[in-house]
């Protein structure tokens, strides 16, 4: 498997620019403060791989310990900030593992080491109360965010202006 290359010059501005007049619906896009920035990258992009869960952070440890070729993780946690999906362990692995970054539409810890992670993470928010893993959750399904399908293997954009979906690679313009 090839890492994908993707230039971190991208913008979620200059892509929704050129995109703007698509009314097909092909083009999804979350707004900017719907998620904070954890990880040390604000900037991130690359193809959709998926997991669903709730409270059971089991299917997100497996992905970040397996290689992740430039890929977005896309967690949807249902929104529940109650237990944390994703800490500083989990974070060094999926920087380690090659992760591009991921999208946590839950909660995360270890603030201070997420900052850390060379991966780019947004979350809706954190909490100290890790997960129970009861081997729970699926993975590489789609999944449905604030009411807009996101399927594995799309294209995931993500800086400080908001979030891009594409279902397929595009490129800056401009
Ligand atoms: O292990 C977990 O469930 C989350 C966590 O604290 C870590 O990734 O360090």
């Amino acid at each position: 498997m090839t890492t994908p290359h993707v230039s971190l010059r991208f913008s979620t501005c200059d892509l929704c620019d050129s995109l703007k007049a698509d009314t097909s619906g092909a083009t999804r896009w979350l707004p900017g403060q719907r998620y904070r920035s954890y990880g040390a990258r604000m900037r991130f992009a690359g193809p959709i791989a998926t997991v669903r869960c709730l409270e059971d952070n089991s299917r997100v440890k497996a992905a970040v310990e397996s290689f992740g070729g430039g890929k977005v993780l896309v967690v949807d946690g249902g929104g529940s900030l109650r237990r944390a999906l994703l800490g500083g362990n989990l974070a060094a692995s999926a920087a380690k593992n090659g992760w591009a970054g991921l999208l946590v539409h839950g909660a995360v810890r270890d603030l201070e080491e997420l900052r850390a992670a060379d991966v780019g993470i947004f979350a809706l928010g954190h909490v100290p109360m890790p997960t129970e893993r009861r081997d729970e959750g699926l993975s590489d399904v789609p999944v449905q965010i604030d009411g807009q399908w996101i399927r594995p293997g799309e294209w995931l954009y993500a800086d400080e202006d908001g979030v891009v979906i594409t279902p397929t690679a595009v490129h800056p313009v401009g």
